[in-house]
């Protein structure tokens, strides 16, 4: 719900705000009606960085250490050498040649490079080495270890042994399979693709990849109308139970379509009128819509375009990026530009304070792993000793530097921990930092397209247990197997959701431990660009070092807009004061700011069509902007929160992302990794149930007439054995099934289950990986249930006899 109050007749200063009457962030104000006059045509063409084409691997040099202006992170290290080494190995697992093709060139190098197979190219071994790196780079992109397996595939079984050529295998084929849907995101990859490029003796590899990369979302993900089309297909065939995801933000979206194609029921309960959560585009106009223009007033850039899944579904959606241009001129209060010398010196010695800070938490980490105190503290004492920024100019330089790093974690540096508040940055995306034309609900509207939401839902309370869940939100109640909840930090914080039972003191001291912080925004449309189109932001400086993030930075959304809209971004502690000032009051110092810098130019700042303030520290459905490591909070609290509660309330959401915290792309990934989660346990569970009822049917058997036939099996994979019926060789006869299941209660080792199946059913079984897999086609699939020995029927007693038959005629 958002207050929009008529204009004021002659000033914008008359404008008001109703307090904490508003749902919404943003409080909209229609400030004075746009002046005839001519629109600037200065505005660029946003450059499309990211169409068609596919993407392009990233660069292997680490790029410089410092990004000026930029949220200012560490760059993640590539090891390029480490990847060659691995090269050798993809030789082993290309497709051997045709036998006519005669190559001087090692038989082992060749490559099937076009999806069709059409196209057969042979490779010599450098040019197979550099494709494995490139595969490998992308693979690293997108947050896969260049020589390990990550957590999730560990859990996830990959391979049989850790650390093995097994491994080191997979991670080529994994890899292979990454890049390989990554060079067209429009269309839905197969396995039988995949295989066209491995050779056949490695199908278990690819399978296993194949299988953890779909489940997972790491490919055939987003909203292109093939992927959509065959993940509806798919979906409804194997009914897993049901979940309600709590909040309709971009983690929740993500989950919510991922795992309706795992083959769950979803409901979202959104407490919100709209879906998108912290991310959220006010279209803003004039009274007769001559200016109009796209403000994200929540996230808004996308920050490293390379592997970031948004980045796909903005290349699916066809739009364009625009890339964040470097340039970003700093501005004096007095309105003249910072001398470029003095702007350089200060910024070097700032980095030196940062790294002379990382180097001292080094040595106490060692010594004391508890200490931890403020960056802020820190870097002042740092200050202090190196005598840097003494000045009053590079004193107020520093102070830009700092809000810069308030903005980036949202909050005061007092507050942050010295010890972790970069703990992620060794993950960070790389590329370039870009804006998504039109703003980025435009990928909202395509997730949330088709799901069952339900809007202005707020949910008060959850109750779970070893049943299920029950989830009450605006006065009905939902009952569902498992719940996830992607509420905000801020929220839970609050205790908005009242948990029943309590939540595990863990989680409630983690969610206490990590910090949630504050940025707000000023979105201002003006009737024309005066401020000239050919850069997308610049800076501005502050006297008062405790208002140093009032309006330190404006973005200039005028080439992704859609119309000449600035952003003036509010950090630190200006950010808190801000959500007290009345709105009047803040657009009007924004002006001010405006003319000190281009009136003197001789430019002259005209009065805005509109004007919006944001609020998210007052806004119920998030309390505040995002997450941030606290003092005495560390990496180790977003797995905290991350973690499940009894196998039945699961969270998701940036704060539960250890990696990519405080971004979109986070928010996506853990939407992504709760899916599979929320997947890996219902299977769990359905092996589980099966186990129990081979215990209670079978531990009393005390003779089984059966298994001795099984010592020679007709077939053997995974827990399965099969024994054909030895008079017919038709792949619809009867097949006895046996599956032994490892039951703790028993302390026995095995139990047997049997079933009867068809010959056919037995080759379909054989060919999935992992008997979880196996175990769901039959239950689901062939619907058959497995019984104890004296539980088989007719067919099957008489099947057991002509095997007993045909076995002693061969003894
Ligand atoms: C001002 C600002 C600027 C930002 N800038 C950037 C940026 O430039 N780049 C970037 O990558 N990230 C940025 N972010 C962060 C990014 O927007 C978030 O990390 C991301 O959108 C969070 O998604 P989420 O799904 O975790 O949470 P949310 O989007 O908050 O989704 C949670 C959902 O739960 C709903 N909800 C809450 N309580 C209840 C309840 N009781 N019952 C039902 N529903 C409930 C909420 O309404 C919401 O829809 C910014 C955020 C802000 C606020």
């Amino acid at each position: 719900m958002e207050t929009t109050e008529s204009p004021p007749e002659s000033t914008a200063v008359a404008a008001s705000i109703e307090n904490n009457t508003t749902l919404d962030p943003s409080v909209s104000h229609s400030l004075s009606p746009p002046k005839p006059m001519e629109i600037n045509d200065s505005t660029t063409e946003p450059k499309a960085i990211n169409d068609s084409t596919p993407e392009p691997a990233p660069e292997p040099q680490s790029q410089p250490e410092t990004q000026p202006r930029k949220r200012r992170r560490r760059r993640k290290k590539i090891f390029t050498d480490m990847i060659s080494t691995t090269a050798s190995r993809i030789r082993a697992l290309r497709p051997n040649p045709k036998p006519s093709a005669v190559s001087a060139v090692s038989a082992d190098a060749n490559f099937d490079d076009s999806p069709s197979g059409h196209h057969r190219k042979r490779r010599g071994t450098s040019d197979l080495s550099k494709e494995v790196d490139i595969e490998a780079l992308i693979a690293i992109s997108v947050g896969f270890p260049v020589d390990s397996l990550t957590e999730e595939e560990i859990e996830a079984n990959v391979v049989n042994q850790i650390g093995g050529a097994e491994q080191a295998n997979y991670i080529i084929v994994r890899n292979h399979i990454l890049s390989r849907w990554r060079s067209n995101v429009d269309v839905w990859l197969t396995k039988d693709h995949v295989l066209e490029s491995i050779r056949a003796e490695h199908k278990n590899l690819v399978n296993s990849a194949y299988s953890f990369l779909l489940h997972h979302g790491y490919i055939n993900f987003g909203v292109a109308p093939a992927i959509k089309d065959v993940k509806s297909k798919l979906s409804d065939e194997l009914p897993k139970g049901s979940v309600i995801v709590i909040g309709a933000g971009l983690s929740g979206l993500v989950a919510a379509r991922q795992l309706i194609f795992l083959g769950f029921k979803v409901v979202v309960l959104e407490g919100r009128a709209r879906p998108g959560g912290r991310v959220r585009t006010k279209k803003m106009s004039g009274t007769d819509d001559s200016v109009v223009g796209a403000a994200d007033l929540g996230g808004s850039v996308l920050t490293g375009i390379n592997g970031n899944p948004l980045g796909v579904l903005a290349r699916q959606l066809g739009f364009p990026l625009h890339k964040v241009r470097d340039i970003c001129p700093l501005y004096l209060p007095n309105g003249r530009m910072v001398n470029s010398d003095v702007d350089s010196k200060v910024e070097v010695s700032f980095n030196k304070l940062l790294d002379r800070v990382c180097k001292l938490r080094q040595g106490i980490m060692e010594e004391v792993r508890s200490i931890d105190i403020s960056l802020g503290t820190a870097l002042e004492a740092f200050r202090l000793v190196y005598k840097v920024a003494e000045e009053p100019l590079e004193r107020m330089l520093l102070d830009w530097h700092l809000a810069n790093l308030e903005y980036a974690n949202a909050t005061l540096m007092s507050n942050l921990s010295m010890a972790f508040w970069d703990q992620d940055d060794p993950y960070e995306m790389g590329g370039d930092h870009c804006f998504i034309p039109g703003g980025n609900e435009r990928l909202v509207r395509a997730l949330a397209e088709d799901l069952p939401i339900f809007y202005n839902c707020p949910v008060e309370s959850v109750r779970y247990g070893s049943d299920g869940v029950l989830v009450y939100a605006g006065g009905q109640e939902y009952r569902s197997d498992m719940v996830l909840c992607t509420a905000p930090l801020g929220v839970l914080k609050k205790g908005s959701i009242e948990f029943v039972p309590n939540l595990p003191q863990r989680k409630i001291d983690a969610i206490e431990r990590l910090g949630f912080g504050l940025l707000n925004k000023v979105a201002i449309l003006f009737p024309y660009d005066f401020w000239g189109g050919e850069i997308d932001t610049f800076g501005h400086l502050t006297e008062d070092p405790n208002m140093r993030g009032e309006f330190f930075l404006f973005y200039s959304y005028s080439s992704v807009a859609g119309g000449p809209l600035l952003v003036a971004l509010v950090a630190g502690e200006a950010a808190v004061k801000f959500e007290k000032m009345y709105p009047v009051e803040s657009v009007n110092r924004v002006l001010e700011i405006l003319k000190g810098i281009f009136s003197p130019k001789g430019i002259a700042v005209p009065d805005p069509v509109q004007a919006v303030c944001t609020r998210w520290g007052q806004d119920q459905f998030s309390y505040g902007s995002y997450s941030y490591v606290a003092i005495g909070a560390s990496g180790d609290d977003y797995d905290i929160l991350a973690e499940n509660v009894a196998d039945r309330l699961f969270f998701a959401g940036e704060a539960t992302n250890r990696q990519y915290p405080a971004t979109m792309h986070g928010a996506f990934l853990s939407g992504m990794r709760e899916a599979a989660h929320i997947m890996r346990v219902a299977r769990r569970r359905l092996v589980s149930a099966t186990s129990q009822k081979a215990y209670y049917t079978n531990h009393e058997i005390e003779t089984n007439d059966v298994d001795p036939l099984f010592e020679t099996p007709d077939l053997v994979f995974g827990s399965f054995s099969i024994l054909y019926d030895p008079l017919s060789k038709d792949m619809e006869s009867n097949a006895l099934l046996r599956v032994a299941i490892r039951s703790e209660k028993t302390g026995s080792g095995s139990t047997y289950l049997y079933g009867l199946i068809q010959m056919k059913q037995a080759m379909e079984l054989n060919s999935l990986e992992e008997d979880v897999n196996r175990m769901e086609m039959l239950t689901h699939s062939f619907r058959v249930s497995l019984v104890g020995r004296n539980g088989l029927c007719n067919a099957a007693e008489s099947l057991i006899g002509r095997i007993k038959l045909s076995k002693s005629a061969l003894v």
